[in-house]
């Protein structure tokens, strides 16, 4: 795989204190990456190390290998949303676009399109503080993505988005993806993260928790867990094998088993009691939702932690 943008080894002090200490990761021709973390983890400090909106105190910051980043390769939506306000949604879109030395006529085009697709066709001589947050929110992606950018930075992109309009990001998103655009998503909505990302970087109090493909964290991280709709004694259900921690929500009879990282499933299963009420019962891992929690609060679901070496 061909490494768009690399980050290594980045450090960043604001006065004294190290908010981002080592941090390296790749973003690769064609992929989604993710890159989560509780808040104040260091996220959007990484965003702006990579956009050179500020500049790493330790470390390097590459694209295609090289120092020089090139701004009209990049597509950003940044966290903070806010387009001019008094001018039109063309007038915006084209303005932006030839910042990047698109060509003009293309971007037109591209903008009708774009705007069509998103539901916004014959919005393009509206100005843009007549435009609902979510429709303000299409149109800044539209800015971000007009000049087919190779990588494309995209802070929350979800946020205040009805689930229509999720859908028609979403596939956006893996259409860019599949065209060969590398993709460096920030978001705090884990189900979305887990449905699209291809591999993920954690960040924790400004260092690296988690790195790897969805399918590495998830054999590597999530544990399973078997959830029991029944009656059934606390007590009881913590004594059975392999059983590391047990959930049970007050007035639900609804238990959740976190087993550890060695059980076998099947030879689990079988050596479940006889006595053991079982009314519904569903045997899966924990989502990327818990696993988060857990490195966020230390609540100890995830056995280990480390580098997945991808
Ligand atoms: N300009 C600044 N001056 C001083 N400290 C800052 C500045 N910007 C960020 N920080 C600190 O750096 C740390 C990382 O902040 P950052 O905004 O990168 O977190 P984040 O992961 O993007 O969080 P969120 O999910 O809340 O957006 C925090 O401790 C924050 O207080």
């Amino acid at each position: 795989m061909e490494a768009m943008l690399s980050v290594n080894n980045v450090g960043k002090f604001f006065k004294d204190k190290k908010v981002l200490d080592q941090i390296s990761f790749e973003v690769q021709k064609g992929e989604i990456m993710a890159i989560l973390g509780p808040n104040g983890a260091g996220k959007s400090t990484t965003i702006r190390n990579i956009m050179g909106i500020m500049y790493p105190d330790e470390g390097t910051v590459s694209f295609h290998n090289r120092k020089e980043i090139p701004r009209n390769k990049i597509g950003y939506l940044p966290e903070e949303r806010g387009l001019y306000k008094n001018v039109k949604v063309m007038d915006i879109l084209l303005y932006l676009a030839d910042l990047k030395d698109y060509p003009l006529k293309k971007a037109r085009e591209r903008a009708l399109e774009y705007l069509k697709k998103f539901d916004l066709e014959g919005k393009e001589n509206v100005s843009v503080e007549e435009l609902s947050k979510g429709m303000g929110q299409k149109v800044q992606f539209i800015a971000s993505v007009l000049h087919e950018p190779e990588l494309l930075i995209l802070d929350e992109p979800f946020s205040g988005l009805d689930p229509v309009s999720q859908e028609l990001f979403k596939e956006e998103i893996r259409k860019l993806a599949k065209q060969g655009t590398a993709i460096l998503l920030s978001s705090h909505q884990m189900n979305l993260v887990e449905e699209m990302a291809d591999r993920l970087f954690m960040i924790h109090k400004g260092q690296k928790v988690i790195y790897g493909t969805m399918d590495e964290v998830k054999t590597q991280y999530a544990n399973f867990k078997c959830t029991i709709r029944g009656v059934n004694d606390l007590a009881m259900l913590q004594q059975l094998p392999d059983v590391h921690r047990v959930e049970q929500n007050e007035g639900t009879s609804t238990s959740v088993l976190y087993l550890t990282k060695e059980v076998q499933p099947a030879q689990w299963l079988k050596s479940l009691p006889d006595e053991i009420n079982i009314q519904e019962l569903v045997f899966d891992r924990i989502t990327l939702h818990e696993i988060f929690i857990d490195i966020a609060t230390g609540k100890n679901l995830v056995v280990e932690a480390g580098d997945l070496d991808a």
